[in-house]
């Protein structure tokens, strides 16, 4: 499996330019999640690296190999790169055991062992390798699809929104067979998507991709607690952004003194994740606060929260447990777990 490195590419239709000088390494067998919102230009990206559109500038190189860049150009069949799309793609008047093969080079699309072999690293059983795609549930589907494209054994795979057809159950499942397989396929590997909990799950990288650029290519652990600004914070889930002042590693704000990190000295915005503010007793907590609403989801639920004697001030928002729900109108105390990202002031 080969690396990616994309390097200052520009790429538009027509005169519209959507994606705007980035650069982007996804190393060898691991997969990067590309996470940004309808139109940032995730497809045009991935369209890019597969060879289906041609960079206005830069350069892409798969395995050291240049496939885009000045004066060079490779088209898709010869970039060593699967795609699988949003709806899998399948041919319907073939069978599974023929879509698969259609992925093969052409003295070996007779090899059934090798498309047993596939089939068992997508975690499908062979039994189905007779049915046409229109006896397959949607994952089934997205499972020969994946198989398809890691038939050639490419260097890279781009995997473009292939859960979100799926309804929840089938999504977890798809998505860990689909997680397993590659590895055991020790692909390298693009996951586009818009949901959130989807990159950070899957994916080793998290690049987050907002009008055309990234704001942010890390961890998932480092995007979700470290995000860059408060803009992207609040792209990644749940973000409470308050004022505060920050001295020494910790910030005092109106949740009390709390460790922080980020924004070092003077007036900051803290950001704070919603499972950060546990609720305690009354008095115990940085401040009291009157429970004034619960969205309860079982596992969890997020209570809003009046702090209690300051009806100006703005509610605050927790993430507990399920179990730990309180009651309607209870007072409770709220306090912060772990430490909290400070931003240069922008809050009034
Ligand atoms: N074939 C095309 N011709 C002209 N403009 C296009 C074409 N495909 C996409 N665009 C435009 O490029 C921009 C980025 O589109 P792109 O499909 O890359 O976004 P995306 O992030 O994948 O969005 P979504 O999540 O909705 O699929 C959009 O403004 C879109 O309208």
């Amino acid at each position: 499996m080969s690396e990616l490195k994309i390097l200052g590419v520009s790429a538009g239709y027509g005169r519209e330019t959507v994606l705007e000088d980035v650069d982007l390494t996804v190393a060898e067998g691991t997969t990067t999640a590309v996470l940004g919102g309808s139109g940032s230009g995730k497809t045009t990206l991935l369209r890019a690296v597969a060879g289906f559109l041609r960079p206005g500038s830069g350069t892409i190189t798969v395995g050291g190999r240049t496939v885009a860049g000045p004066g060079t150009w490779v088209p898709p069949e010869r970039r060593g790169v699967g795609y699988v799309r949003q709806d899998g793609a399948l041919f319907p008047h073939l069978s599974v055991a023929g879509n698969i093969a259609f992925g093969l080079p052409w003295p070996r699309r007779r090899h059934h062992d090798r498309v047993l072999e596939l089939l068992d690293l997508v975690g499908l059983p062979a039994a189905i390798a007779e049915r046409h795609p229109a006896q397959l549930s949607g994952g089934q589907q997205q499972r020969v699809a994946l198989a398809r494209a890691l038939a050639p054994r490419p260097g890279l795979i781009l995997l473009d929104e292939p859960f979100s057809s799926l309804d929840t159950a089938l999504r977890t499942a798809t998505r860990e067979a689909t997680a397993q397989a590659l590895r055991a396929a020790g692909a390298t590997t693009i996951l586009v998507t818009h949901d959130q909990g989807e990159a950070l799950s899957f994916a080793d990288e998290v690049a987050i991709l907002q009008a055309g650029r990234f704001r942010q290519v890390d961890s998932p652990r480092t995007v979700y607690r470290e995000p860059v600004d408060a803009e992207v914070a609040e792209f990644l889930g749940d973000a409470l952004l308050i004022a505060g002042s920050a001295a020494d590693g910790s910030v005092t704000c109106r949740l009390g003194t709390l460790p922080a990190h980020g924004y070092p000295a003077g007036d900051v915005d803290v950001m704070i994740r919603p499972e950060q503010l546990t609720l305690t007793r009354p008095g115990a907590g940085g401040l009291d606060a009157v429970v004034r609403d619960i969205a309860y989801f079982g596992h969890d639920a997020v209570v809003e929260l009046d702090p209690a004697g300051d009806e100006s001030r703005d509610p605050l928002r927790s993430r507990v447990l399920g179990v730990d729900a309180p009651a309607l109108g209870e007072l409770v105390g709220v306090s912060v777990v772990g430490r909290v990202r400070t931003y240069p002031r922008v809050l009034d």
